[in-house]
């Protein structure tokens, strides 16, 4: 992120954070934290591999949601398929844009995702038999022919622009333009929006708990159990990783994309069923040292937490991580420590602890109070400085910036609820638009103004500073002359006429790229750890004040002179004038 006049801060993980993982000994990850190392090698196009490593002739693959089929759709887009084939105008050729009007989270930013599955659907749309057998039963007035034109009908006569996943995208501006004929754009609509709200709304929300957080700790996303169904939990997991996070507790998400890194700690049902020593069949030697340090540093311990940790540590020598808050967190931490001790004398490593209630602030700063206590005491072990403090219990955008104005020694987040439901806004509101049929312009009018629509097809560009930050985006008609880095050119709000900037760009970005034309994807199929590349790059390029958490300063969406009086003549055109009498 770039301060108005300087550069600030990194976005990217430190690389001296810690993996979390059971059995992978807490090992030294990387910036991205998206290493593999716990879920396997990369494997193929949906791996963590970065673009450039993928072969352009490899089709799509399936969408991962196998919903995902062209009947994925609302009864309308039918309907009105069906009416446009009636009319004969189905294959019109159209303009659809596909954007957002309000970025969500009284933010000014959106970070865009799901173009992936966006590519799998226009590769495999296909109605399959049965479809359009359910087809003929919900749409009496269907006839075979029309039946026959869903059953031949695929992507090949589309071509699709968008921006790339990870990018910074901002209102009004399209993130993806189809065009083609007219009754098969109309009835991609639902698909499209339904395979971009979602992701975008997540990359987004997990960028701002990115930014809320700072560069330093680790990010995990734990949210399955209560997103919106396995395949909320699913894409939560993916696109959280793309908006900065470090790992998932997903282990289907591990599996499904095999780049990303997959960790988690133990829950209190663990800690909690244990209560004594009745059946201890592990390291006695191990235990007693473990209870003769409890009894010296702090007797009366928590007797069946401490055998949880000793047996948990035994199976895990090199991932050793506690709950430490199921009876009283500060008893948990010397119960921690204790067996820590016992690890160290053996060679072992301890991982850390984990805080689930309470002040976390205050927490973690005891937790590291005690850890040095030890260190005092046991100065020949290594590790103290080293252990993980991981806080978790309903944590949103709020506390983590409330927790960054505190003192405290949290080195990593585990984050559910608030990220994957998207508590603070459940849902991102892209809308599909007709903005042009056979070459000519269309507008939607509105009384709201937000919701006029900007006719015709677009190219639009970001005009980048002298400081290497963004000043606005620009979006013109599509036969207008492109702007130049060094000329002077007028740039003005769509709606307000008084609203008006000369801008003299320093380099100028095009906004979108071809992405499907001629029956096959023009680009590498879309990674994760590419959108999470390019989401770090953009983060850092943008001025704070556009994407800060309270108030942030409006980013300029723009048309050419060209276009806006172009929208308002066809907006006089369009609108009719009243009668009062
Ligand atoms: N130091 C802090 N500053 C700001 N917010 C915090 C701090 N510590 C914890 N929180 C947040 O305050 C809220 C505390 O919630 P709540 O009172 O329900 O939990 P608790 O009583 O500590 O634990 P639980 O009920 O789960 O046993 C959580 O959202 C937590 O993330
Ligand atoms: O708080 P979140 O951001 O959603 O993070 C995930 C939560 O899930 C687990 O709680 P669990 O399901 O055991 O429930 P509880 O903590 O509410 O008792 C874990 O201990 C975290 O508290
Ligand atoms: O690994 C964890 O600690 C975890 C995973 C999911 C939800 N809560 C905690
Ligand atoms: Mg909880």
């Amino acid at each position: 992120m770039k301060r108005k006049a300087n550069v600030s801060s990194d976005v990217a993980p430190s690389n001296t954070q810690r993996d979390l993982s059971p059995g992978t000994g807490g090992v030294t990850t990387t910036s991205g934290a998206i290493s593999g190392a716990t879920s396997g090698a990369n494997s193929g196009a949906t791996s963590g591999t970065t673009s450039d490593d993928i072969n352009l002739q490899n089709p799509p693959p399936p969408c991962s949601n196998p919903l995902v089929t062209p009947l994925l759709t609302d009864m309308y887009q039918l309907s009105m398929g069906l009416a446009y084939y009636r009319a004969s105008t189905h294959q019109k050729s159209s303009t659809f844009e596909l954007f957002f009007r309000k970025p969500p989270f009284s933010g000014e930013f959106c970070v865009f995702a799901g173009l992936d599955q966006v590519m799998s659907h226009l590769q495999n749309f296909k109605f399959s038999e049965s479809q359009l057998l359910y087809i003929k039963e919900l749409l009496p007035e269907a006839d075979e022919a029309f039946i026959n034109y869903l059953r031949n009908l695929s992507c090949s006569s589309l071509t699709v622009t968008s921006v790339l996943p990870g990018s910074l995208v901002f209102p009004r501006v399209p993130l993806i333009t189809v065009s083609g004929p007219l009754g098969l754009c109309q009835l991609l609509e639902t698909t499209l929006l339904t395979l971009i709200n979602y992701p975008t709304l997540i990359a987004t929300n997990a960028t701002r708990f990115r930014l809320a957080s700072g560069p330093s700790p680790t990010l995990l996303e734990f949210g399955l159990r209560r997103a919106q169904g396995p395949d909320g939990g699913y894409s939560a997991s993916k696109y959280a990783i793309l908006g900065g996070f470090d790992g998932t507790s997903n282990v289907t998400a591990g599996w499904m994309e095999r780049g990303l890194k997959v960790s988690g700690t133990m829950a209190h049902s663990y800690v909690m069923s244990f209560s004594g020593w009745d059946g201890y069949c592990g390291d006695r030697a191990f235990a007693d040292k473990a209870k003769e340090i409890r009894d010296k540093e702090r007797a009366g311990t928590n007797e069946g937490e401490l055998r949880a940790f000793i047996e948990y540590a035994q199976c895990f020598p090199n991932g050793f991580l506690a709950l430490i808050d199921t009876y009283d967190t500060l008893g948990g931490v010397y119960n921690f420590c204790c067996v820590a001790v016992a690890m160290g004398m053996n060679g072992l490593k301890p991982v850390g602890v984990r805080l689930d209630s309470g002040d976390l602030a205050y927490l973690s700063r005891e937790c590291r109070r005690i850890f040095d206590l030890f260190k005092a005491t046991y100065p020949s072990l290594t590790f103290w400085d080293g252990l993980q403090v991981v806080a978790s219990n309903d944590i949103n955008e709020g506390v983590l910036v409330a927790l960054g104005k505190q003192d405290h020694c949290i080195t990593a987040y585990g984050i559910g609820t608030n990220l994957v439901t998207c508590q603070a806004q459940p849902a991102l509101g892209c809308v599909y638009k007709l903005v042009e049929v056979e070459g000519e312009p269309r507008i939607k009018l509105s009384q709201d103004i937000e919701k006029v629509l900007i006719p015709g097809r677009k190219q639009c560009y970001r005009l980048i500073g002298s400081d290497g930050s963004p000043l606005l985006d620009l979006m013109q008609m599509e036969d207008e002359t492109p702007p130049t880095p060094g000329a002077r050119i007028l740039a003005r709000h769509p709606f307000e006429e008084q609203k008006r900037c000369f801008v003299t760009p320093t380099l100028v970005v095009p906004l979108t790229t071809v992405v499907w034309k001629d029956g096959r994807s023009q680009i590498p199929y879309p990674t994760i750890e590419g959108g999470r590349m390019r989401r770090k790059k953009e983060v850092e390029a943008c001025r704070e004040d556009h994407l800060r958490a309270h108030n942030p300063t409006p980013y300029k969406v723009s048309v050419s002179d060209g276009l806006y009086k172009f929208l308002h003549r066809i907006w006089l055109e369009e609108a009719p004038v009243v009668e009062l009498s």
